[in-house]
């Protein structure tokens, strides 16, 4: 389902020059769970935004479903995302004045779907919020609005969801009940699942742990069960 092929990506501040990805080749199947884990600052973010064809590379490619995304213009791309990618942001990214139910049908009412509200209220309430559709995401607590950034990405059954620390906000038993949640979701979903994460627990649960660091994206651990994680 996505193939990165000899993929590099650095950013270029003035003289500096900080590198990214160093020809990184990787394979996800469809349905797999990857989290990718490793130092601040190694550009676990940044991996997410080529995924998400909202950064360029400098070179290689990143194929989607054999799609080269490098050779998509910005029209192709938004179109890509908005068909088969969910993403979910650190940081939530709700629109302040939408209610919850306005913000998880966003996708859809974007696509020029009729249903997009009912399906956004059936989807809060896989997520636990069928009481807070009116709600607006400063009248949330973080653990809600995560949900209702679930629900946003999730709503038009995204073949690939991205998320960018989904936990990362919360505090232990709400980012843990928020983990279980996007899991829960993907296996009865099928999706293809990539999470940036720190919190080692969850990652142990994703099929394969990857671990950036130096440009290079090393396999950390296979699933074992078991929770031990060995440096790349
Ligand atoms: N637009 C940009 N221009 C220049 N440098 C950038 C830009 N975005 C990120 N960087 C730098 O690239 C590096 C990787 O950033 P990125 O956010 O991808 O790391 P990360 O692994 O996700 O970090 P963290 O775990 O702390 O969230 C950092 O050193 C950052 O300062």
């Amino acid at each position: 389902m996505i193939r990165l092929d000899r993929l590099s990506m650095h950013y270029q501040l003035g003289a500096a020059r900080i590198d990214i990805l160093r020809e990184v080749d990787l394979d996800i199947a469809a349905g797999e769970r990857v989290a990718i884990a490793g130092p601040s600052g190694t550009g676990k973010t940044s991996l997410l935004l080529l995924l998400a064809g909202l950064e360029r590379p400098a070179a290689g490619s990143v194929l989607f479903d054999g799609r080269a995304l490098e050779t998509m213009d910005r029209d192709q791309l938004a179109d890509l995302r908005r068909d088969h990618m969910g993403i979910v942001f650190q940081s939530f990214h709700l629109v302040p004045s939408l209610s919850a139910l306005d913000n998880a049908a966003l996708p859809l009412e974007i696509a020029g779907r009729r249903d997009a509200r009912e399906r956004a209220r059936a989807m809060l309430d896989r997520v636990g919020l069928g009481a807070r559709l009116d709600h607006y995401p400063g009248q949330l607590s973080g653990g809600e609005q995560q949900r209702v950034a679930i629900a946003r990405a999730l709503v038009h059954e995204p073949k690939l969801v991205l998320a960018d620390e989904p936990t990362g906000n919360l505090d232990d038993r709400t980012g843990a009940a928020i983990g279980e949640l996007l899991l829960h979701l993907n296996a009865e979903t099928n999706t293809t699942l990539v999470l940036v994460t720190h919190d080692m627990a969850f990652a142990a649960r994703c099929d394969r742990v990857l671990r950036l660091a130096n440009g290079r994206l090393g396999e950390a651990q296979h699933a074992t069960g078991r929770g031990d994680v060995r440096p790349a």
